[in-house]
């Protein structure tokens, strides 16, 4: 459904100065930047997977995205969709057999009822009335927002604003589903309300989804794989136990000491002057006299502190 091959991006930018002496000098002397924003990314998407994209902010996930939706080209390396279509192309063909919601772009009119955009999005797509009634009753049931159809966008909660977005990237059913930040601030049970509702989708559709989220719940509760992208390049591809077991070595036992370790034995992380952390099997070793601790507990690796743990690596050079 979704080939990647060595794909790579970089974002070129020139710095602007300020002051009109910094706009004068731009003139003769642009400083140019490059950032490699995607750096030989390889992915395989079979149809009715749903892939959640891990990474910290600025890692490359959006970057990713748009490479797939054709929003921007790749610089090397290849991305097909539907086997032969190059996203770039932006064929009428392809396009309406794939939904993006970005976070940062909205589809809906500010001042006029969802209900316009949608019959609008209706006619781009060449949706029969019928169709586009059923289908838009279903979808508006789902998530709880049919009695909004009619209220001006300005008028909506962000949470129905959002689920209204969804609409619309759903409305022309389409077969891949590329979802930036989808639950981005909204409250715990309109985010639990979506995702239970794209998991029903994808099983009885087969409809195939990539998202991005920070929430690693969500990601754990929606996708059967995952694939975490640091600096660019993707560093894991497997399932979210698979994470979790391939990075997590051992328990994490926390130590809460009557006063500073010094020195700092080896192996052991210190949280705060009286707070330490040790991986479990290192406790044996662990040069600390019993009477100075206070409490010890032990807490499982999760993917929170994994992923913690991975994003803090050092960028590689350009
Ligand atoms: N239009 C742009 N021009 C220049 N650099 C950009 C542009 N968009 C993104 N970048 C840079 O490319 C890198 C990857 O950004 P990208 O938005 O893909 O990351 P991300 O993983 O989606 O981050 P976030 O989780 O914060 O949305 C970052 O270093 C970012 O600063």
């Amino acid at each position: 459904m979704i080939s990647i091959n060595h794909a790579s991006f970089s974002y070129v930018t020139f710095t602007k100065q300020s002051g009109f002496s910094g706009a004068w000098h731009d003139l003769f002397h642009r400083q140019k930047s490059t950032v490699a924003a995607v750096r030989d990314i390889s992915l395989q998407v079979n149809r009715g997977e749903v892939l959640g994209l891990l990474g910290a902010n600025g890692a490359g996930k959006t970057t990713l995205i748009k490479l797939m939706t054709g929003i921007l080209p790749v610089n090397t390396g290849k991305v097909r969709l539907f086997a032969d279509q190059v996203p770039f192309r932006k064929r009428p063909a392809f396009l309406q057999r794939i939904g993006v919601m970005l976070s940062q772009k909205s589809q809906l009119a500010w001042d006029l009822p969802p209900l316009d955009t949608l019959v609008l999005l209706r006619e781009i797509y060449h949706i029969s009335h019928d169709q586009f009634t059923t289908w838009l009753a279903f979808l508006t049931k789902e998530l709880a927002v049919t009695p909004q159809l009619h209220v001006p966008v300005r008028k909506l909660s962000l949470g129905q604003r959002i689920k209204f977005e969804l609409i619309c990237t759903l409305i022309h059913r389409p077969e891949i589903l590329f979802l930036n930040e989808p639950t981005i601030d909204i409250d715990v049970s309109s985010q639990a309300n979506i995702y239970r509702f794209l998991k029903q989708l994808n099983q009885d559709t087969q409809m195939t989804i990539i998202l991005t989220s920070h929430n690693t719940k969500d990601i754990e509760a929606l996708a059967q794989r995952v694939a975490v992208i640091n600096h660019g390049r993707k560093i894991f591809d497997g399932t979210t136990t698979g994470l979790i077991s391939h990075y997590a070595t051992a328990p994490i036992l926390e130590i809460v000491t009557d006063g500073p370790l010094t020195p700092l034995p080896a192996h052991v992380r210190q949280v705060d002057p009286t707070h330490y952390e040790v991986d479990a099997t290192a406790l044996a070793t662990l040069p600390v006299d019993p009477r100075h601790i206070l409490r010890v507990s032990r807490r499982n690796g999760n993917l929170d502190a994994i992923l913690t743990q991975l994003f803090s690596e050092e960028a590689p050079a350009q």
